[in-house]
């Protein structure tokens, strides 16, 4: 693509790439120059023209020499318009999922949705690019813009027509996931997190919203989960902006949960939506799953899908990894179950899940991120505190901080719970804890493959682990 095509101008020099690293610089590169937490990428912009670059995409007040200065007030938004048009095609249909809680599981629940439709569908988030028959995993639910959309149009030149991504708060807050047509969006719920990097809720709640006043396509459709303090205000920034408003939820007019009931391995669900009242058998256990099929399933019908179609493919839903995932049960007869649960409001919904299923004592196994919101951390623990009968206080992602002191500050919430640093101890001592009508959940880490300690990634996984500890 000639520069001049991109940048209205009659710049002559073919554009070969894009990239936000001036170390991925080579001859023909838009670089997009960006202040960023730790580094100012104003300063790399002599050293990216240096390797070539064609054309410098940054604020108005950065100094640009020897290529083009693509100058916008958000660089980073005009970087992504750009790039989107370099990188064009995409996936004709592509939906986006932001909240606190429940983003990756609704993208992998409407990729196995628009697949049972007979879509060829994708999905990108905290797992990685999961296709039908292929996962890659990125280690960020969003990487940065670049990735994205190449991500984005290689599942396009794969035969993807169908695609929903993760909108996370930093992505969002550092237009990492736009450019391209987004065909509607969901609201799951909103709730404490991330508070090192945005500061306060109004800001964390602003960066969300981006999806709905800026990055969704004028027209397109906004599912909105009814049932959080923050539906309403969500409801009325999408009305303002003039899109297509579903409501799902025990309040929601598009599709109204009606009841639902426990089963012993899931759930029975009574919905209304179109004048009549439908049944699902849901495989999976828990109100917050049944809250995250409901987005689902807006989601596939906001895009155009039949509704009684949808709701016959939700009984063959296969269960998210990492959530809610029973790993094994203990030789004494207690199921222990896996869970991504790392914020207050998500423990608090796991343990709410497993509620039902637990003759005897839920016991709680958990820690909380290094590097991450401190404040979160009493918090965790009150809640896992006031609603297990055990808990057993542990490490998670220390990162670059001490682990114990992450651990004190999440006893200082929970009272009379135990602490064990190691994870593997932990997970053994609640297993030899654990008397037949026990339950354990392990909450945290969910599908992560690794204990980040320091600047290094030890391998291990909860469900492995709690397997070997029980054999
Ligand atoms: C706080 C944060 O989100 N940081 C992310 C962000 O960094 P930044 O823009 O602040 O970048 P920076 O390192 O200060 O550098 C500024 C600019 O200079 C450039 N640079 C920098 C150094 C150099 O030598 N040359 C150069 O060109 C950088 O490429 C960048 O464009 O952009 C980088 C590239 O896109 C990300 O890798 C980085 O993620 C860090 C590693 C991270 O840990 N992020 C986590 C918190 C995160 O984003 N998590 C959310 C999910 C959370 C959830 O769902 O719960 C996610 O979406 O994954
Ligand atoms: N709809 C929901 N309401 C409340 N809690 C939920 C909901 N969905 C998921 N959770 C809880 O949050 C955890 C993480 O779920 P999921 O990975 O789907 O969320 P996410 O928004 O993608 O998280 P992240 O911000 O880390 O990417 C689950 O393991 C569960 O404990
Ligand atoms: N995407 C989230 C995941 C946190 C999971 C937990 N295991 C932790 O490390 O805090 C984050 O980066 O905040
Ligand atoms: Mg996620």
């Amino acid at each position: 693509m000639r520069l001049g095509e991109l940048i209205g101008s009659d710049a002559e020099a073919q554009v070969t790439g894009f990239a936000i690293d001036h170390r991925k610089v080579a001859p023909g590169t838009v670089f997009g120059a960006f202040p960023g937490t730790r580094f100012n990428g104003e300063n790399f912009i002599a050293d990216a023209v240096q390797a070539g670059a064609v054309a410098i995409v940054a604020r108005p007040e950065a100094k640009v020499e020897g290529a083009p200065h693509v100058k916008a007030e958000e660089p980073r938004q005009a970087f992504a318009a750009l790039a989107a048009r370099f990188f064009a095609p995409f996936p004709e249909t592509v939906v986006a999922v932001t909240g606190t809680n429940g983003k990756t599981s609704n993208v992998e629940m409407v990729r196995q949705l628009w697949r049972m439709a007979g879509h060829v569908s994708a999905s990108i988030g905290t797992l990685g690019v999961t296709t039908a028959d292929d996962q890659v995993t990125t280690g960020l639910t969003t990487p940065d813009i670049v990735t994205f959309l190449s991500n984005m149009a290689g599942l396009r030149r794969m035969g993807v027509t169908h695609a929903a991504f993760e909108a996370s708060s930093h992505g969002l807050s550092q237009y990492r996931t736009e450019g391209l047509p987004v065909a509607a969006g969901a609201f799951t719920n909103f709730s404490r997190d991330h508070l090192d990097y945005h500061g306060t809720m109004e800001a964390y709640f602003e960066a969300k919203m981006r999806l709905f006043t800026e990055v969704l396509e004028p027209g397109a459709g906004a599912v909105i989960w009814t049932d959080d303090p923050k539906s309403a205000e969500v409801e009325a920034i999408a009305r303002a902006r003039g899109l297509k408003v579903l409501t799902v939820g025990a309040k929601g007019e598009t599709l109204k949960l009606v009841s639902r009931t426990p089963t012993q391995l899931g759930q029975v669900l009574a919905i209304a939506a179109d004048g009549a009242e439908h049944k699902v058998t849901l495989p999976l256990i828990g109100a917050y799953q049944a809250a995250n099929v409901l987005t689902a399933a807006g989601l596939v019908i906001a895009t155009g899908g039949d509704v009684k179609q949808t709701f016959s493919h939700l009984s063959r839903l296969q269960p998210v990894r990492g959530r809610l995932e029973r790993a094994v049960i203990t030789k004494a007869g207690a199921p222990v179950y896996v869970d991504y649960a790392h914020t207050p409001d998500a423990i608090q919904s796991a343990i709410e899940a497993l509620r039902p299923h637990t003759k005897g004592r839920l016991i709680t196994i958990f820690g909380a991120g290094g590097d991450r919101d401190v404040g979160k951390r009493p918090e965790m623990g009150e809640v896992a505190a006031r609603m297990s009968d055990i808990v057993i206080v542990t490490d998670d992602n220390p990162r670059s901080e001490n682990p114990a002191a992450i651990r004190s500050a999440v006893l200082a919430g929970a009272k009379g719970a135990r602490e064990i640093g190691g994870r593997r101890e932990a997970i053994a001592a609640g297993i030899a804890e654990a008397g037949p009508d026990d339950i354990i959940l392990l909450a945290g880490k969910g599908h992560e493959q690794g204990q980040i300690v320091g600047d290094k990634v030890l391998p291990f996984d909860d469900v492995t682990v709690a397997r070997e500890c029980a054999a």
